[in-house]
């Protein structure tokens, strides 16, 4: 990490930090102050966007259905596959506590960051101590993408949406392995309501 003068953020960022277990002491070995900002969403949604990125790399991989099971028939879920491993954010985040306390760390939520853009990055700036220099007069809704995009790209005059990786279709998968995934990470999103105290609303 560069030095971080006076009036300066330091910003570094990898999807898998929150779920590295040996992240949290190395951050704290480099800085105790630092800062941690998490994007949560409905670890359900996010099973499947995983296995849908996967998917467009490998177009082989097995049916979403049946690397969900350990045991189809008896509904055991298997818990080893990242996809699903992933989105038990309590127990990751139990992690992070033996380190960071809980003012440290801002989960920001992943359905809110599309419905609400300016709203959710108002608690951002909050968090970090900014200005709310970023708001609604920011962001539009793109009808074609579907998904809120910026006026204007910084240091140009022209909108930017994300690019063709982020906000792909989803496959359907059958309701019923659905079901059982929000039933299998229900006590899990309960917990982490309560840690964070916060109603993320995956239910
Ligand atoms: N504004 C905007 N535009 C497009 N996409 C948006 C936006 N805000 C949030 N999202 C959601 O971001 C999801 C992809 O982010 P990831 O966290 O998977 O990215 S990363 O690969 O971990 O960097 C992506 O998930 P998928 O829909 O499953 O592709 C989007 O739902």
């Amino acid at each position: 990490m560069p030095k971080t003068l006076e009036g300066q953020i330091t910003m570094e960022k990898t999807p898998s930090y929150f779920v590295t277990r040996e992240a949290p002491a190395r951050i704290y070995a480099m800085s105790r102050s630092t800062k941690l900002i998490v994007v949560v969403r409905d670890p359900v949604t996010r099973a499947i966007s995983d296995y849908t990125q996967t998917l467009s790399k490998k177009p082989d991989i097995p049916t979403f259905e049946s690397l969900t099971f350990k045991n189809r028939t008896t509904g055991l879920i298997d818990t080893s596959w990242s996809a699903i491993q992933i989105g038990i954010y309590a127990k990751h985040l139990d992690n992070w506590l033996q380190y960071f306390p809980m003012n440290q760390i801002l989960f920001v939520s992943g359905e809110r960051l599309i419905s609400d853009p300016a709203g959710e990055l108002g608690r951002v700036q909050d968090f970090l101590g900014l200005k709310r220099i970023i708001t609604d007069k920011h962001f539009y809704f793109n009808q074609t993408k579907g998904f809120p995009c910026l006026k204007k790209a910084e240091g140009s005059s022209k909108p930017h949406c994300l690019g063709k990786t982020k906000g792909r279709t989803h496959p359907n998968i059958d309701p019923e392995v659905v079901q059982r995934l929000r039933d299998f990470y229900r006590p899990f999103n309960m917990k982490f309501y309560q840690m964070t105290g916060h109603n993320f609303g995956w239910d």
